[in-house]
């Protein structure tokens, strides 16, 4: 093996890998570990750095998320359906067949407003109520027709 002597002046000898048998610098030990401290694997994580994960998936989050009636237009299939009812945003995809007035009814408002549609259907407020758990953003202000000032006013737009 290659080895390089060293002059052990400077009192570094006790630091530095050295051949036991000898007063030779153990090159290999030394490229080993000058290789650990450039390998980013070798790195441990500084959790200093690290960004906390922020968690959008509870309501009061996706009811901060403003969503344009553009990108609403972007969800309109069986599989991936958004509507818009009094302004809110709904991800209703996986609600499609479990709606007891069928899933067909709700496509044709799939990437559109439905306001209308649910308000006239007649629905409870149990109805409404369900909405909640489906709820992904609101429409910006601009964009509004009820949540806005002078918009329509309705009695039972749900909380
Ligand atoms: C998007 C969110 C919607 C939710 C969460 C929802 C929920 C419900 C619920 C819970 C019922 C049972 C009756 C009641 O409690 O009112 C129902 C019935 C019904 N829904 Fe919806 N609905 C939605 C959208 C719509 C839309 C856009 C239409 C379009 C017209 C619609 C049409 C109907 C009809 C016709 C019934 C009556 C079914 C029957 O009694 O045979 N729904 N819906």
């Amino acid at each position: 093996m290659t080895s390089v002597r060293i002059i052990p002046d400077v009192g570094l000898a006790g630091a530095l890998p050295m051949n036991k048998d000898s007063d030779e610098l153990d090159i290999m030990a030394l490229t080993m570990a000058a290789l650990r401290y450039v390998n980013p694997w070798t790195l441990e994580k500084n959790t200093q750095w690290s960004e906390p994960i922020k968690e959008i998936s509870d309501s009061t989050d996706a009811k901060d998320r403003v969503i344009t009636l553009a990108e609403v237009s972007q969800h309109d299939t069986p599989s991936d359906c958004w509507v818009v009812i009094y302004d809110r945003v709904y991800d209703i995809s996986t609600f499609l067949d479990e709606h007891p007035g069928g899933a067909d009814i709700m496509l044709e408002y799939a990437g559109r407003d439905a306001s209308i549609a649910f308000r006239s259907s007649g629905h409870s407020r149990m109805a409404a109520k369900a909405l909640d758990r489906f709820l992904v953003g609101e429409l910006p202000m601009h964009e509004r027709l009820y949540r806005c000032s002078g918009g329509m006013k309705l009695s039972d737009i749900p909380e």
